[in-house]
């Protein structure tokens, strides 16, 4: 019988500033995957407290909304991750940095911010990690890069690794390589359920059910991404498989060439990445 690997288990609060839908992500595949007790999990929102009640009901996680909570929360947290919007970033790490003492670990998921942006604002050299997730990591299917600054100190590398390889794939990269990171698994997701939304259509057009032709989608997105996973076999080579000489698949692919469909993909990760680097030039700039 094939056992699961043990997932360490976290012995840490963690506190996620900003608890939206990345947060959330997280916290779901932390919780389902046993990682973290729902109670060592504290969200914290800027105003809602319909949001923090709906996360409380939904994970058993804690929810503050007041400030004097908040700002406890973020005193005493061994492990606070940053996931607010990047407008909203540089405000809150202002404020943030006075609150930490030195072995407090700050782990962003924010787009484009920098390490050394986030220092700035911070106001000092706090051990930083900056990652870039993805929502699959709700489910275990995350898939996450990871840069560090070089004051993250090896118990607190550790940490952060567990955080993330409970929810998914991780891979530890220079952090000049994360827009791209960006522009391919970050944001990547968001292209595929937009192939996904396509098929479906052309699905429906054709005359088939919804029902039907949303549960062939995916059943056809998925098998192909685990072809791919459990043969070994380049993208290239299992799509020659399909595409017989002449034949149906050989029509439509000559479709998508005729659309540019490999350029326009390439051209969609560089323009993703492109646009990470705005928002952290953007943020760079509150540090003047
Ligand atoms: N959604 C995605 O697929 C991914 C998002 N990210 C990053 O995650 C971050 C959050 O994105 P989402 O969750 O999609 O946004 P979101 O809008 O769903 O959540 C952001 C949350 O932060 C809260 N917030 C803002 N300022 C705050 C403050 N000062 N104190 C406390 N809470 C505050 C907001 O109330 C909101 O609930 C972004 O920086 C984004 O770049 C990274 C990877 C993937
Ligand atoms: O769209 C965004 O800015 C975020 C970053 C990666 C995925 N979503």
């Amino acid at each position: 019988m094939c056992q699961q690997p043990a997932i360490p288990l976290i012995n840490h609060n963690i506190v996620f500033y900003g608890a939206g839908s990345m947060a959330e992500a997280i916290v779901r595949g932390l919780i389902a995957r046993n990682v973290v007790e729902s109670g060592r999990i504290i969200m914290l929102n800027r105003s809602s407290s319909e949001r923090l009640a709906e996360l409380r009901s939904r994970y058993g996680v804690l929810g503050y909304n007041a400030p004097e909570s908040k700002l406890e929360a973020l005193r005493t947290a061994p492990v606070i991750v940053l996931a607010m919007k990047p407008k909203d970033a540089a405000e809150a790490l202002r404020s943030l940095g006075p609150l930490l003492s030195p072995d407090q670990l700050v782990i962003s998921v924010i787009a484009g911010l920098t390490i050394r942006t986030m220092q700035g604002l911070l106001g000092n050299p706090q051990p930083v990690v900056r990652t870039m997730p993805n929502t699959s990591s709700s489910i275990g299917l995350g898939a996450t890069g990871i840069a560090f600054s070089k004051e993250v100190g090896e118990d607190s590398r550790r940490t952060a690794l567990n955080i993330f390889e409970a929810i998914g794939l991780t891979a530890v990269i220079d952090e000049e390589r994360m827009e791209t990171l960006t522009g391919i698994s970050g944001s990547g997701p968001a292209y595929i359920y937009y192939m996904m939304e396509a098929m479906i259509a052309a699905g429906i057009r054709g005359g088939l059910p919804l029902a039907q032709s949303r549960e062939l989608t995916v059943q056809t997105v998925l098998g192909a991404a685990r072809m791919v996973q459990q043969t070994g076999e380049e993208p290239a080579a299992l799509r020659k498989k399909v595409t017989s000489p002449n034949g149906s698949t050989q029509a439509a692919i000559e479709v998508l060439e005729r659309g540019d469909f490999f350029e326009t993909v390439i051209s969609a990760v560089n323009r993703c990445a492109e646009r990470s680097r705005e928002m952290g030039s953007a943020l760079e700039q509150e540090l003047h």
